[in-house]
């Protein structure tokens, strides 16, 4: 470390407690004092100083002689087992006293107290026998004779465990202290006795740990007074033994024989500054030596740090005040006239509508982890009801066995000739009817979107005026659910529309032609080729086909065309392959499928057929002849279909399939396109446009005014305290924004009252401010800087930095100096 170029200046006790920096460390505590009411301390790191050593290396000691008063548990083995915060604070009136966070309001002036109170609350916590705790004890000393600065006591490290120590207290404390240090913005005061060996120096250990590149670690060097004869820390100071480049400082504090003599810290300072004038070693490194030269040395790296972290500070304070106005603003102004509370429920209602409105269109929606507002609602269309309805198969629930009873039911007790258009309309109406559900399923939805939408509306603004927000939730309820109703009409009149009439006729419409030529082919593939022609279940022979005419009549119904006109297609033979072929499998199956149209062939119609062809009195004749004989069995109370199905009836449950899908797609697409309609129509647009209306109509009543604005007390409690906050905030941005003049004057203050410029001072950006003091503070003897080439707003310094530059150092905080 370099020899100090400034003279050596004779340490004085009344300089330990010189206000230097005053003007910019108050800021800091003020800013303490302000975050620590917002509750948030951790959120700012705001500059402190701990002091870390081994146990009895003199700590608390040095902590007692920088306040100038006595007030801490000292004494041999551990004293300090709690951390304590101690912040400093500089009061113009000569009354001294501390308090505690603990018990707030209590002002202690009697430092006896203090002393009594901080172990009262350490035992509190720990008990009484040695146990230490991480949980700190928050102390502030408001003193006409303190640096402005905030300290951190911490346990001293120690090896063996006693007492109710657990047996790993060495790595506890150490934990515990590192959770201080290790935050960039803390200075530590690395303690170490002047008669222990600093090699094996506890202090400096965990300071290197924390900071390693040494940057926050100032020396203290104690018990300079009990060396072994003959030996000096001279060494030491210069930083010969451990460099370290803040360096050191050696004190001198009181002995336990002085505190149980109870000597003063002011006498003992007195002692300490002869101690290091007299002492022959100590004499030339004054500025290294004494109380004074370590309070001094601590609140100018202080004003550097605070220097290097005052823009991020600046903004901190800027987020909070915003958020905090914002919350001031939530509270709103007490109203007291009818005409200003008129005013203000207007208001509120207008802001009210506009919000839901901006919600449901998704104006105000940033989010971007979720979906709100007009985003569900599109979701719910699209995602839900829309997906839903294309995953229907019409033909899920309906069995094949279904169809044909459908079938058999529509011809009567008469044989079918054709398929029938009855049961496709029956069945279909069946499939219908089932989107009547998710229909009214989706608008009950979307209602109860809107209800979430409107509890978020306002919200916080609402808080305020509990009955309103009833009210307005009371009135809105009942107008969506009246809007719920019409869309749930609307959508029930949909659904009957579309049952009211089966318009095959529409042109997307599959038609009979097209769905017989289909079904044909689907039987014909599905078939296992067979030589050998069916003749049961009412399928006849190829031969004994019915005549081609009623073929083609019997298709020309079926594959009548939407337009109700005959294609050519549907009066031929609907493929190729029954033309051709009379024999041979497909041509059979062909076959089965046409004649069935006319019935011939089916062994039920035949059997009618027959029976009914018959003169009666042969009939009766038979029926007497057979009543010995012939015992029919009683029909069944339900009937179904019996026996397998015939290749005729597969053909017409294909049809039916065919149709059925074909004609629900066309309703599918109806009711996807309609329902979101209504439902945008009915309930959200008829709610957007008309909520206002209803809100006057419902709400704005001169007679409810005062009923509805009646507002918590705990509101106007939170205005109070917002207010409040508000105020400190914008005092300490106010206070921060007239930093730099200050700032800059402390540094200019600085060399003429003939302080000692700081050796080892930081170089790293954190306090890079502090390595260019002489470049950018204007000389004493050159007192007016050079004016700026674009200054106006900010005055750039004339002066090079450190690199010779003539880049302005850190202009922002050095503002119209020379204007
Ligand atoms: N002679 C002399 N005694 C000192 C000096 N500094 C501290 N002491 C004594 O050393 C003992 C321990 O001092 P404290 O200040 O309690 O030490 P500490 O590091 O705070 O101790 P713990 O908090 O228990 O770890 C006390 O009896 C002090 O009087 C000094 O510079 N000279």
């Amino acid at each position: 470390m370099a020899d100090d170029p400034v003279a050596p200046s004779t340490p004085s006790v009344s300089s330990s407690s010189a206000p230097l920096g005053s003007s910019v460390i108050p800021i800091v505590n003020k800013l303490q004092d302000i975050f620590a009411q917002l509750g948030s301390q951790s959120t700012i790191e705001l500059p402190q100083v701990a002091v870390v050593g081994s146990q009895s290396s003199g700590k608390s000691s040095v902590l007692e002689a920088l306040v100038g008063r006595d007030f801490l548990p000292r004494g041999s083995g551990i004293c300090t087992r709690r951390p304590l915060v101690l912040q400093l604070l500089q009061t113009k009136t000569d009354k001294e006293y501390g308090e505690f966070l603990h018990l707030p309001g209590k002002k202690f002036y009697d430092f006896s107290e203090i002393r009594k109170e901080i172990q009262s609350e350490t035992e509190r916590e720990v008990g009484g026998n040695k146990g230490v705790s991480d949980k700190q004890i928050r102390l502030k000393i408001f003193s006409p004779n303190v640096l402005d600065i905030t300290l951190v006591d911490l346990p001293g490290i120690t090896k063996v465990p006693v007492g109710d120590q657990p047996s790993d207290i060495e790595a506890r404390i150490r934990t515990m202290i590192m959770s201080y240090i290790k935050v960039p913005s803390c200075l530590i005061l690395a303690v170490t006795p002047a008669n222990s060996d600093l090699a094996n120096s506890d202090a400096l250990q965990i300071a290197g740990n924390a900071d390693p590149d040494g940057i926050r670690t100032i020396g203290v060097i104690t018990k300079l007074d009990i060396m072994d004869r003959g030996t000096d820390a001279r060494n030491l100071l210069l930083g010969k033994v451990i460099p370290l480049r803040l360096g050191y400082v050696g004190v001198v504090n009181r002995s336990q024989e002085d505190i149980l003599l109870n000597r003063s810290i002011k006498d003992a300072l007195v002692d300490e500054e002869k101690f290091f004038r007299t002492h022959p070693v100590y004499n030339g490194l004054a500025d290294r030596c004494g109380i004074a030269q370590l309070a001094k040395k601590l609140n100018q790296v202080l004003v550097q740090h605070i220097k290097a972290v005052f823009p991020g500070l600046k903004s901190r304070i800027s987020a909070a005040l915003v958020s905090v106005a914002k919350e001031h603003a939530s509270y709103g102004e007490i109203t007291e006239s009818k005409a200003g509370q008129g005013a203000l429920l207007l208001n509120i209602l207008s802001k009210y509508c506009e919000a839901f409105c901006s919600m449901v269109e998704g104006k105000n929606e940033k989010s971007t982890h979720k979906l709100l507002g007009g985003a569900r609602i599109h979701y719910i269309f699209q995602s839900i009801f829309v997906k839903s309805l294309e995953e229907v198969d019409p033909c899920e629930d309906l069995t094949d066995d279904d169809i044909r009873t459908a079938i058999q039911n529509a011809t009567g007790p008469k044989s079918a000739v054709f398929v029938p258009d009855v049961p496709f309309e029956v069945l279909i109406r069946r499939q219908i009817i089932r989107l009547l559900d998710p229909s009214l399923q989706c608008a009950r939805f979307i209602y109860d979107e809107l209800v979430q939408i409107s509890h978020r509306c306002l919200a916080n603004e609402l808080q305020r005026f509990p009955v309103l927000r009833k009210r307005i939730d009371e009135v809105i309820g009942n107008f969506l659910r009246e809007g719920l109703e019409p869309s749930e009409t609307i959508i029930g009149h949909l659904i009957n529309i579309e049952m009211g009439y089966i318009n095959t006729s529409h042109p997307n419409f599959i038609g009979g032609s097209k769905a017989v030529e289909i079904a044909l082919q689907q039987v014909k593939s599905s078939r296992v080729p067979s030589t050998v022609p069916r003749l049961k279940d009412g399928v006849v022979e190829p031969d004994k086909a019915p005549p081609s005419e009623k073929t083609s009549k019997s298709r020309a119904f079926l594959a009548r065309h939407s337009n109700g006109f005959l294609t050519e297609k549907g009066a031929r033979p609907s493929g190729d392959g029954e033309k051709v072929a009379p024999s041979g499998a497909a041509a059979n199956n062909s076959s089965w499928g046409i004649s069935s149209f006319f019935g011939g062939s089916d062994n039920r119609t035949s059997a009618k057929e027959s029976s009914t062809s018959k003169p009666y009195n042969e009939h009766v004749l038979n029926t007497e002849q057979a009543f010995s004989t012939i015992q029919l069995r009683e029909p069944p109370i339900v009937l179904r279909p019996s026996g397998g199905c015939s290749d005729q009836e597969i053909i017409e449950i294909a049809v039916i399939k065919l149709l059925l899908r074909s004609y629900y797609d066309i309703v599918r697409n109806n009711i996807k396109d309609l329902v979101p309609k209504s439902i945008m129509h009915f309930l959200v647009n008829h709610t957007k446009q008309e909520m206002h209306n209803v809100f006057i109509k419902k709400l704005y009543r001169e007679n409810l005014f005062e009923e509805m604005l009646q507002e918590p007390d705990e509101v106007a409690v939170k205005r109070k305290n917002t207010r409040e906050t508000l105020r400190v905030l914008q005092q300490a941005f106010r206070t921060l924004d007239e930093l730099p003049l200050e700032a800059e004057s402390v540094e200019r203050g600085g060399d003429p009252t003939g302080l000692p410029r700081m050796h080892g001072m930081p170089t790293s950006s954190m306090y890079s401010a502090s390595s260019s003091n002489d470049s950018f503070s204007p000389s004493p003897k050159n007192p007016k800087p050079r004016k700026s080439s674009y200054s106006g707003e900010l005055q750039v310094h004339g002066n090079s930095d450190s690199n010779g530059n003539g880049r302005p150092f850190m202009p922002s905080l050095y503002p119209k100096l020379d204007l």
